[in-house]
């Protein structure tokens, strides 16, 4: 897997939304080249599915989790404590595509999942306290399309967007202080979706 040499496409639409700056780049990797790094991701990563505690009771949450980034980096997440285990080649190959496409820095990623369209994420923003102000938050998207949404937490204003195979989104400045964003069950969806989430996490 050598994502290097592959062409990256960088066509890009600004998704106009108030109080936010969000950029999808529909077709950054090929679609080819996608299925090659899902299948990969798939079977080398350490794939956990945690569980959360709600209203008092143990739950499994509805996808496959991993966490991977530079040695010491911790991550809270909905309740959960996460450790980041090493970069793998393929991580670290991504994140600097991604870096060099972002001008931003990250040293973690959060990778989901969703075995199929049962699997899903909740309403949330990316917004704990080690993300820092205004959080860089770039998406890759690898397998089934999946839709998703976005509302604003104080303005009747939202956004949906299908996020494709080899779709990067990119969320800055103030998006995630104003705008949640979730991605729903859709039953009819037989096919998985594995996401990464690359941050910045204060060390
Ligand atoms: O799967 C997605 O597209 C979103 C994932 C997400 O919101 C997150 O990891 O925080
Ligand atoms: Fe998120």
């Amino acid at each position: 897997m050598d994502v290097k040499y592959h062409s990256i496409n960088t066509s890009q639409r600004y998704i106009s939304m108030p109080d936010a700056d969000v950029t999808l780049f529909p077709q950054w990797l090929q679609p080819q080249q996608a299925d090659q790094v899902q299948a990969r991701l798939q079977q080398t990563l350490a794939w956990q599915q945690d569980t959360i505690r709600l209203f008092g009771r143990e739950v499994k949450i509805p996808r496959l989790q991993a966490w991977y980034g530079a040695a010491g980096i911790k991550y809270r997440y909905s309740g959960l404590d996460l450790v980041a285990k090493a970069w793998t080649p393929e991580l670290l190959e991504l994140k600097d595509q991604v870096e060099a496409l972002t001008a931003a820095r990250f040293n973690s990623v959060l990778v989901n999942w969703y075995r199929d369209g049962n699997d899903s994420m909740g309403w949330h923003s990316d917004d704990e306290p080690e993300l820092g102000n205004k959080p860089v938050i770039a998406s890759l998207s690898l397998g089934a399309d999946r839709r998703f949404q976005m509302r604003h937490k104080s303005v009747p204003a939202s956004q949906e967007l299908t996020l494709g195979a080899g779709s990067l989104l990119v969320m800055r400045g103030e998006t995630q202080r104003y705008w949640q964003h979730q991605v729903p069950k859709q039953r009819r969806v037989q096919q998985g979706r594995i996401n990464l989430t690359f941050r910045y996490v204060q060390p």
